[in-house]
């Protein structure tokens, strides 16, 4: 098992960014925190690309960085992508795959890699286009590969799909999904969207203000409701779930909630996914309400036993986050402090959530 160990005092104008971590490196761990928070600098410093910091940047048993003692950034074997493709526009699509490989000779990719990873990332069609021949998605395709080429220790993406629009970040996800499925290769993902972590990531480091708030499996992460400020609005738990069946008339699937026989409606608009798939689906708190009874005429479609779990006041709002358990799985509910005194509700009650099916992200 891959692990980058961090201790990182970086002193910029009017920002200190100072953790000290050690990241078990398996599949992806997504970077989250608010704009400015420190997110590329943590990448830049482990990157080789900051001299300023006290501290070290260690990956598995080889010292990276000590101080200003550092191993210089290509003999780590980084593979880095941007929210800019930045392709060469004069070079085909295969001449750019090709460019940063021919000048790195101790890289030895054979030819069946090639072709894996040009199959995985479908983009063998497109060797002879130049990037202006591109869509977005293509060209961030191309970028992607670029970096896998060099056959990296470690991939770092700095928001990859934020200059995309929603069509074209759809369409790159599940790539990223396959490309951890299928090459083992660490990814450091960062991202201001919770939707695309969802997708992917296996685990989640978060920062604030330069500092680290917590590290450690995403569900666990954002099912701890100390966490409220910084994931704001956003705030939510992600439920696991089994595919039971696809009703084609109403086009919604019918999900069985892991460990459980309750059923999760969601309106995908698509029957994509296959029979018994396990998925994740996240959940927001603002959009889970309660009952203190089964309703049996409400529209919502998924009203679930719930047990709850902890109240907690939001700062500076007359709201409470309601932490509920269904079936050993964690859910928010956001709900006014007047709701909350209207029906009494207090630690280990049982209740009942209701989730529009709408409203549920997959
Ligand atoms: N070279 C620099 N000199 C001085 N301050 C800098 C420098 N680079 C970044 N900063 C400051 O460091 C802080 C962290 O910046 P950073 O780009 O790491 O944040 P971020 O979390 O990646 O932000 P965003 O999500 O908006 O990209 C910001 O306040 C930024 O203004």
């Amino acid at each position: 098992m891959n692990y980058l160990d961090l201790a990182i005092d970086l002193k910029l104008a009017n920002f200190n960014l100072n953790l000290t971590v050690k990241l078990s490196l398996s599949g992806i761990t997504a970077i989250y925190g608010h704009s400015g928070c420190g997110k590329t600098s943590l990448l830049r410093c482990i990157a080789g690309l900051e001299d300023k910091f006290n501290g070290h940047v260690q990956f598995n048993s080889k010292m990276w960085q000590v101080g200003k003692t550092k191993l210089a950034t290509h003999k780590r074997n980084i593979g880095y992508v941007f929210q800019e493709p930045s392709l060469f526009p004069h070079l085909t699509v295969k001449q750019n795959l090709f460019y940063g490989l021919n000048r790195k000779q101790t890289v030895n990719v054979s030819e069946l890699e090639v072709q894996s990873i040009l199959s995985t990332f479908d983009i063998a069609d497109l060797l002879a286009s130049y990037p202006s021949q591109l869509s977005g998605g293509q060209a961030q395709r191309v970028a992607i590969v670029r970096a896998l080429l060099t056959k990296p220790n470690i991939l770092l993406m700095d928001e990859p799909l934020a200059a995309l629009d929603k069509a074209r970040k759809n369409e790159i996800l599940p790539y990223l999904v396959k490309l951890k499925t299928e090459t083992k290769i660490p990814i450091l993902y960062v991202s201001h969207s919770l939707d695309e972590i969802s997708q992917i990531a296996d685990d989640i480091l978060l920062i604030d203000k330069g500092k680290l708030v917590d590290y450690g499996q995403l569900e666990c992460v954002l099912a701890n409701a100390e966490h409220q400020a910084v994931f704001a609005d956003e705030v939510g738990c992600i439920l696991t779930s089994e595919i039971v069946g696809y009703d084609e008339e109403y086009q919604i699937l019918e999900t069985s909630i892991a460990q459980s026989d309750f059923k999760l409606w969601l309106s995908t608009g698509s029957n994509a996914k296959q029979k018994q798939e396990q998925i994740k689906v996240r959940v927001k708190a603002k959009d889970v309400s309660i009952s203190l009874n089964q309703p049996s005429d409400t529209s919502i479609l998924n009203v679930l036993p719930a047990r709850i779990v902890q109240l907690e006041r939001q700062l500076q709002q007359s709201n409470c986050l309601i932490k509920l358990e269904i079936a050993g799985q964690f859910l928010f509910a956001q709900l006014t402090l007047k709701s909350v005194e209207r029906l009494e509700l207090k630690p280990e009650m049982k209740v009942w959530a209701q989730i529009k099916s709408t409203a549920i992200l997959i």
